[in-house]
């Protein structure tokens, strides 16, 4: 893990509300987008200004980040607070400069100073970047879904006689926020909402759509619906797309009903969604070999402070071993750590017994949400065992009891 070295030439600081129109520009110029104005509005309500940092050279702004002040729920349905980064965007002819490297090390350390959240998550734009700086990879997963229309499901998939409506923008949001409020914290990975991620995760401004409808929103009484529709009017009858943003359903039949819906829609060829990577779906529709399917990495997520992150979710066994952990970026991780688990409850401490395990803290990341088993990163020679038995152990201990998953980009 080896961290860049800032140019001197580079400062960083804090942003006030007045940075935000260059910041808009700065994050236009990395993402190959155009600017908008529009943008900078959108950006003040999503990003919070004293969580954001702007790099300078000299008077300009030529790089950016933002920590999202979240929570999210861990394994053994925790609700916990958790640093979101975002807008990690460097100007085209600043690169390679470390720019985004001491914007890393300065989020980082100052949660570690500041008592701040003790784990970072992100979604990064390539898989390339963030290893370096110990985020682990593939933390969790999504499944990218197409499904045929009409695919019919197994007959003991009750979906109930609740009425679905399709309702206006305003009439949702509401009925949604309160709905996903409850399901969120039950749901390893799913995030709280405020007013600025609804905006964002929900963006439906003309450029928001690809060239596709705006939203519709489908309401259950138990669960809701968001979706876009990609027409696709062929010779021989209509094969329209419909791109589902996310379905959020309180019980299993609300679930089923939503999909239903969904899938029965007249004028639809598919419905496509990308969804979690356990999404019951596979298991309800008859021919689960008709779902065309793909993985991608979703959330990657980086420990900030060991002894102060594995005890905040619930582990599925116990285990008892001494952690050999490598942090060059974090250094007070580094070192022996006694990592004991105890009816799903678990603590860390410093020791100096010898080793069972060494491993580097993005490993340890890659593992935290549960969904990664340690196995599979000690068979990829990243984890070394050095007691036999102990990674099998901890691999079980760390297993989540579903598949952690983040209905939304930030
Ligand atoms: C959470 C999010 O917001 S994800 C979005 C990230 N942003 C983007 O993708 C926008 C386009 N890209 C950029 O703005 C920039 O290229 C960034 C932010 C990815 C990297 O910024 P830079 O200031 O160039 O990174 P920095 O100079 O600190 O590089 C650190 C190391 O990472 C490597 N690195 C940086 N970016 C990349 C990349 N895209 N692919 C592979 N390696 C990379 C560098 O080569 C360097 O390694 P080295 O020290 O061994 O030479």
């Amino acid at each position: 893990m080896n961290v860049r070295m800032a140019d001197s030439a580079l400062s960083i600081r804090t942003l006030t509300d007045d940075d935000f129109p260059a910041l808009g520009r700065v994050l236009a110029a990395a993402f190959q987008a155009d600017f908008r104005e529009d943008s900078v509005e959108r950006d003040r309500k999503f990003l919070e200004a004293d969580r954001s940092h702007g790099i300078f050279d000299g008077d300009e702004l030529v790089g950016c980040g933002g920590i999202l002040t979240r929570e999210i729920t861990l394994p053994g349905r925790l609700p916990t607070p958790t640093a979101a980064v975002t807008a990690v965007g460097v100007k085209p002819g600043h690169r390679r400069r470390g720019v985004a490297s001491l914007l890393m090390k300065t989020q980082l350390h100052g949660l570690h100073e500041e008592n701040r959240e003790a784990f970072a998550i992100l979604w990064a734009s390539e898989g390339s970047i963030y290893g370096r700086f110990g985020y682990g990879a593939l933390s969790s997963e999504m499944l990218m879904l197409d499904l045929p229309h009409r695919a019919p499901f197994h007959p003991w998939v009750r979906t109930g006689d609740a009425r679905i409506r399709e309702v206006t923008r305003e009439e949702a949001m509401p009925v949604m926020e309160e709905i996903h409020d409850r399901v969120r914290r039950t749901r390893t990975g799913w995030l709280n909402r405020v007013e600025g991620s609804w905006l964002f995760h929900l963006g439906d401004e003309e450029h928001d759509r690809d060239g596709l409808t705006a939203y519709r929103y489908a309401l259950h009484p138990q669960g809701y619906a968001v979706y876009r529709v990609k027409h696709d009017w062929q010779p021989r009858g209509p094969q329209n797309e419909l791109h589902v943003r996310e379905i959020v359903a309180e019980t299993d039949e609300a679930y089923a009903a939503l999909y239903r819906h969904l899938l029965d829609m007249d004028l639809a060829g598919e419905v496509k969604f990308f969804t979690s990577s356990d999404d019951p779906i596979l298991h309800m529709i008859t021919n689960p070999r008709q779902a065309s399917r793909a993985r991608a990495d979703a959330l990657w997520t980086r420990i900030v402070d060991i002894d102060r992150a594995l005890p905040q979710r619930r582990y599925l066994s116990d285990v008892d071993y001494v952690l050999d952990v490598t942090d060059d970026l974090c250094p007070w991780n580094s070192g022996s750590w006694r990592f004991t688990t105890k009816a799903g409850e678990a603590t860390v401490l410093r020791t100096t017994d010898s080793p069972d395990v060494s491993l580097d803290i993005a490993a340890l990341g890659s593992v935290f949400l549960g969904g990664v088993r340690l196995t599979v990163l000690a068979r990829a020679q990243r984890v070394r065992e050095h007691t036999p038995g102990a990674v099998d152990a901890l691999s079980a201990a760390f297993l989540g009891d579903r598949d952690p998953h983040c209905p939304e980009v930030f």
